[in-house]
């Protein structure tokens, strides 16, 4: 049982348009509402190809019960905390040259008492678990040593936890020292406070996290594929895609590296396998077997030391 933590879960408008014009009225060709939050789109990923999974999120508000009603497509086993103020709506906007622009609402404010439910909810709910993950930003009201509080609860029993956040909360949980984490490049320059413009920088600032007591590192690169630095080695992976919508992809990149055995370039290949084809789904759509190939990926375990990583 894999069991997900999404502290503050979206649902997720994806609109497709023409092209994104500043003050101007735009129609939208096509939408896409599907529940959201990194952890909620990790459990879709994994229950769409056979991985059973467990999803913590707190809930409040009509939003709220919708996230939930879309949620009943998935066989996924759903943990409610119920929350005074609502699920918030994260807006992206999708452009024909695949330009994802993407209004992300900070959430509803969780009180004292919400935010100690959901530590209950998550201590109470994973005792079957392999891995916990804890993933996406975390909403105003909770501290944003939230997750790294998750993770030292969580030592010495035998449980693995992975962590995709940002800012405050990431650079707490590293501290922390994780099994696992999935930084994007962005998000790993602010953690190391240092632009890191080629693939060589990418590993040498996994390496000194993994120094620092962070198990492993992957990190997704967008069209630049990802790379794992873990106690067997460093590799770097990608694999061609013909990009409609990015929005989730790293959840999914995420999803199947742990249905991998999140180990090794095995585990890699299948990540970055699940990532390229969540990129060629529309809106936040997890990818399913018939979507996954895994065979397209190149695996590299030499880094081209000097190759510039694309502008994000
Ligand atoms: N333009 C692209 N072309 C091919 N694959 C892509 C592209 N953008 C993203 N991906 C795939 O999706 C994965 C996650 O994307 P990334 O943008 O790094 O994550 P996040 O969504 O967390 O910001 C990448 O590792 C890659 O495999
Ligand atoms: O919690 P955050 O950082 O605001 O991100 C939430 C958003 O990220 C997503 O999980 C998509 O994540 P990625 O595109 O980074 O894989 C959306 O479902 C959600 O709207």
């Amino acid at each position: 049982m894999i069991v997900t933590v999404t502290a503050n879960p979206s649902l997720d408008r994806t609109l497709e348009v023409a092209g994104l014009r500043r003050g101007q009225v735009h129609r939208i060709s096509a939408v896409h509402v599907q529940p959201g939050g990194k952890g909620v789109n990790v459990a879709r990923a994994l229950v769409s190809n056979g991985v059973a999974a467990r999803a913590i999120v707190p809930t409040g508000g009509v939003e709220g019960r919708q996230l939930i009603a879309l949620l009943t497509d998935y066989d996924i086993e759903v943990c409610q905390v119920p929350s005074a103020g609502p699920v918030r709506i994260n807006v992206s906007v999708v452009e024909p040259d695949a330009t994802v622009t993407k209004l992300n609402e900070p959430g509803a404010t969780l009180s004292e008492t919400e935010v100690s439910g959901l530590l209950d909810a998550i201590l109470g709910n994973i005792a079957d678990a392999s891995w916990v993950v804890l993933a996406g930003s975390l909403p105003p009201g909770i501290d944003p040593a939230f997750y790294a509080e998750v993770i030292r609860r969580l030592d010495g029993r035998g449980i693995r936890v992975a962590v995709d956040t940002s800012g405050p909360a990431l650079r707490a949980a590293v501290a922390a020292g994780p099994a696992l984490i999935k930084p994007n490049r962005e998000e790993l320059e602010e953690v190391m406070g240092r632009k890191l413009p080629t693939v060589a920088d990418i590993g040498d600032a996994a390496r000194e996290l993994r120094d620092s007591g962070v198990g492993a590192v992957l990190a997704s690169l967008g069209g630049d594929g990802a790379l794992l630095v873990d106690a067997d080695g460093i590799w770097h992976a990608e694999a061609p895609a013909v990009v409609r919508s990015t929005v989730g992809a790293g959840d999914a990149t995420l999803a199947g590296f742990l249905a991998a055995g999140a180990h090794g370039f095995s585990a890699l290949r299948q990540g970055v396998a699940w990532g390229a084809a969540a990129v060629s789904l529309p809106g936040s759509t997890m990818p399913r077997p018939g979507d996954i190939r895994p065979e397209s990926v190149r695996v590299r375990a030499r880094i081209d030391g000097g190759r510039l990583l694309q502008a994000g």
